[in-house]
């Protein structure tokens, strides 16, 4: 066997594979080499998705179809094909694909690799078995099998993820859309952010931000959805949108009825400063609560996280740190919550802030008005015209939910 084959069937040994006498063929080491390149020949995804059979596809998001598929290897993975729309050029994308391909953690859905064939652009992820938390947590029959340990395991593990992405990775990745609906189960119920770095693989050009979708209603940032300022605190407001929604089993949305008009935040901020916040804890999970303090931990958490001045929320070292005290330390108190379209009273000694808005300016703005929350969007979309080109472009994508381009 010559050295670099040598070299290639060390890296997988650990692999179990099929039966030459040797354990594995010249091909199979061959095939191994070609993955450790993380590059995936069309040919083995079609082989792998039986030809992208609509029996495999597993759903279909914002930026394409994603197909289920089983390498020769055994290992069940999920192909994402990529819509057209991307100007992205290839050796662009293979560069931002490879970078991404070293993001590793337990909570993050691991991408295995990627291919190109012709225009068509490929993901490759591990497969993650049970469906996304959304489709737990929303449905009466499913969210029984969300207990509160498991809730409290999931708001642990996607706050652990997203501090690797902001701080532990190779380089600082801001997710953009953290939701219910991104954050995939394994068999152990062990959370995985999906869809992180794909505003580096599919960047929109001018023509396109202003075409494509809307972003994901009710966990963008007030900030970066009317400003298109972007930090990781527009992470951090959304993982604290999502706590809510895992404490109280409800959406972020101003027509549930359970808020009288309200929206989720609001609500919840609300009952928080009446002292009443175990009244925000869905019932589904009520029984199955043992430590009141850890509920009420996760509901401080979620909302300073959620506070209007981004600069007064959190990060996520901060918030990772808050979950894990035993018993819980100090902890600030919650400003009122940051609703887009709604202004906000800046509190304490004002710091330098790279975000103007008219709001900081008016000492009594702390007004929320919850009844246009559900149209702030599309108002945004207009009002952004004002903005840098950048911030523009920034805050118009996200309408869509397609995220621009990472700052590098
Ligand atoms: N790695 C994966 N393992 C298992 N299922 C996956 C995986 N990635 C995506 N899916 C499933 O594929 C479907 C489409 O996912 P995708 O991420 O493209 O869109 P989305 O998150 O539903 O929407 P959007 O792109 O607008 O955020 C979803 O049902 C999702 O649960």
């Amino acid at each position: 066997m010559s050295k670099s084959k040598n070299f290639f069937y060390n890296l997988i040994k650990p692999f179990k594979f099929g039966s030459t006498r040797e354990g594995r063929s010249e091909d199979d080491i061959q095939n191994l080499a070609t993955q450790e390149q993380r590059t995936f020949s069309y040919e083995t995804l079609v082989a792998a998705t039986n030809n992208f059979q609509a029996f495999n596809k597993l759903g279909e998001g914002g930026f394409g179809p994603v197909y289920k598929g089983k390498l020769n290897d055994g290992r069940e993975i999920a192909v994402k094909k990529l819509s057209h729309g991307s100007s992205q050029g290839k050796t662009q994308f293979v560069a931002e694909a490879k970078l991404l391909t070293r993001v590793q953690h337990r909570n993050v859905v691991n991408l295995f690799g990627y291919c190109i064939h012709g225009r068509e652009k490929l993901l490759v992820y591990e497969y993650v078995p049970r469906e996304s938390l959304d489709k737990f947590l929303f449905r009466s029959k499913k969210k029984e099998g969300l207990d509160w340990k498991r809730r409290f395991d999931i708001i642990n593990g996607v706050a652990r993820g997203l501090l690797y992405l902001h701080e532990h990775s190779h380089n600082c990745i801001i997710h953009r859309d953290i939701k219910a609906a991104n954050i995939l189960l394994d068999e152990k119920w062990v959370p995985k952010i999906a869809d992180f770095g794909l505003a580096r693989l599919f960047p929109e050009d001018e023509t396109h931000v202003n075409t494509r979708v809307a972003g994901t209603h009710g966990y963008m940032a007030p900030e970066y959805l009317m400003h298109g300022h972007l930090s990781v605190k527009a992470d951090v407001y959304s993982y604290g949108v999502l706590v809510l929604e895992l404490i109280t089993g409800h959406r972020n949305s101003s027509s549930d009825p359970a808020f009288n008009g309200d929206n989720l935040l609001n609500w919840a901020y609300k009952l928080y400063k009446k002292g009443r916040w175990l009244e925000m804890v869905d019932p589904t999970v009520a029984s199955s609560v043992e430590i009141t303090e850890q509920v009420e931990v996760c509901i401080r958490v979620s909302l300073l996280c959620t506070q209007g001045d981004p600069q007064l929320r959190p990060t996520m070292a901060r918030v990772v740190l808050m979950l894990s005290k035993k018993p819980p330390s100090h902890m600030e108190e919650p400003t009122r919550p940051g609703i887009p379209g709604s202004r906000y009273r800046r509190t304490g000694p004002r710091s330098h802030t790279s975000f103007t808005t008219d709001d900081e300016n008016d000492s009594s703005a702390s007004h929320v008005d919850s009844s246009n929350y559900d149209t702030t969007i599309a108002t945004a979309t207009s009002s952004t015209s004002s903005a840098t080109r950048t911030s523009s472009a920034t805050a118009q994508a996200d309408l869509r939910g397609k995220r621009p381009m990472l700052p590098s």
